[in-house]
């Protein structure tokens, strides 16, 4: 176990290149299951969950090859079993990502409830309704196991926009028989990417992008070749980042299209930004101030399923509005414990009432010291980065395996922006 030793107060700027978005990487790595011919995946993000999806491939009987940075050749020529190991299953959430391609591909998939993130409750519910209407049977006993002999085109409405339910519905249904329309369905960029690269395999889906999708299932896909889109969430927290220490940034292949909301977000705490196709710059020492709504009201910044604000920047809110002036109301309307980290940020300093597990009232500025602190997921785990680096003294950061999961290299990355941060081991 290692962890970050970080000397706060230190100025921060440079350049910085996005790295592919995780939850785009992870369905477009399972998704080779889909064919028997080669699949290349450029911009992969070289992280723990990925590596644990790649361990769990070569499980099956995938060849997995690293044929370039960032790049990996994956072909799935026979695949020796539908179970996937529960040990591994059990440290990532998108381990459930297993189930529709292999649902599709050999008929049946066996596999323990996932890991991931402990940040509330989290429902599997939409993805075996979606895969039941598909035609598959769903058995508990412990495991679960789904089995279909035949999968066959519907027309689905989802109880609510899941995200990696989606992935696995769009997954099942590619190879099923006749055509599928998913209403109601999540649209962030990874479930975009994850259609493009179908499109590509030979498959047949439009409405990408949308919240309607209508899928013509083929009897076989091909290979393909496919780059994953930049990490809006790794994006923001550099935005974040550099908003607090008031060091001037440019993040360079930031996809700055899926950065709309997040904008709308930043914007209301004082942080602004230029950006061109492809990068941003974040200037230096921008002043920090809440902007009230109408009415002199107390703003808020909630999120919601694409195109909404995205929930897994809403810690980094949190901390970017503890450095600003003024009162904001942040409302996690999706997650029931998100939030329960903000008592390590009033322990350095901050200004944050938590009124219940899904809302915190911020006010700003508060000047942050370091502290000692445990990582709880991957974004909480971040914010407690950025706030090490706004705060004065030394702080150290424990479990950093949950923000390593996330961010690739991180130390080392924001080292050459001129972070004081060492990676130990504990
Ligand atoms: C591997 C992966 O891709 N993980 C992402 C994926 O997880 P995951 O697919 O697990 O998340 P879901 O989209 O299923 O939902 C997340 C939570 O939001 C709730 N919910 C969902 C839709 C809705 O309209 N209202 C609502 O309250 C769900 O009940 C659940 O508690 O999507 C989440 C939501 O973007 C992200 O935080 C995760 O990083
Ligand atoms: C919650 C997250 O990931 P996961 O779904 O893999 O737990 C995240 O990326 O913020």
């Amino acid at each position: 176990m290692h962890k970050y030793i970080i000397e706060g107060s230190f100025p921060i700027g440079g350049k910085i290149k996005a790295n592919g978005n995780k939850n785009a990487a992870l369905p477009c790595i399972t998704a080779a299951l889909l064919t028997d011919e080669p699949v290349i995946l450029r911009n992969i993000p070289e992280i723990e969950d990925v590596l644990v999806l790649f361990d769990i491939l070569r499980d099956l009987g995938c060849s997995v090859e690293k044929i370039g940075h960032h790049a990996f050749k994956i072909q799935t020529l026979n695949i020796k079993t539908s179970e996937i190991s529960v040990e591994k299953a059990k440290k990532v959430r998108a381990s459930i990502l297993f189930a529709g391609p292999l649902l599709a591909r050999t008929g049946k998939a066996v596999f323990p409830p996932p890991g991931g993130d402990v940040i509330g409750r989290r429902r599997l519910d939409t993805h075996f309704i979606a895969l039941n209407a598909l035609g598959a049977q769903l058995t508990v006993d412990g495991l679960f196991t789904l089995e279909a002999n035949k999968l066959v085109g519907k027309d689905i409405f989802f109880d609510e926009p899941s995200v990696t339910a989606t992935e696995n519905a769009i997954m099942a249904a590619c190879l099923a028989k006749g055509t599928t329309v998913f209403r109601n369905v999540a649209s962030e960029p990874h479930v975009q990417d994850l259609c493009n690269m179908i499109n590509l395999m030979g498959g047949e889906i439009t409405g990408i992008g949308s919240n309607t999708l209508t899928i013509v299932g083929k009897k076989k896909l091909k290979g393909c070749e496919f780059e994953i889109c930049a990490d809006f969430m790794e994006v923001g927290s550099f935005i974040g980042l550099a908003a607090v220490t008031h060091g001037e940034l440019e993040i360079t292949h930031a996809d700055p299209q899926n950065m709309r909301n997040a904008k709308i977000a930043f914007n209301k705490l004082g942080v602004h930004w230029e950006q061109d196709e492809n990068n941003i710059y974040v200037p230096a020492n921008q002043p920090l101030k809440i902007i009230r709504d109408m009415g002199n009201k107390i703003p808020i910044i909630s999120n919601g399923p694409w195109p909404n604000f995205p929930p897994d920047l809403m810690s980094i809110m949190v901390v970017v509005a503890t450095q600003a002036e003024g009162t904001v109301l942040i409302h996690d309307k999706m997650f029931d414990s998100r939030m329960f980290f903000v008592d390590k940020l009033n322990s350095m300093g901050a200004g944050i009432i938590l009124c219940d597990p899904h809302r915190a009232v911020v006010n700003g500025p508060g000047k942050l010291n370091g502290a000692d602190l445990v990582s709880p997921d991957v974004r909480a785990g971040m914010t407690m980065v950025i706030a090490a680096l706004c705060a004065q003294g030394k702080s150290t950061i424990q479990n950093v395996y949950q923000i390593e999961r996330g961010y690739e290299n991180i130390a080392e990355r924001l080292t050459n922006l001129g972070a004081k941060i060492e990676r130990v081991l504990d």
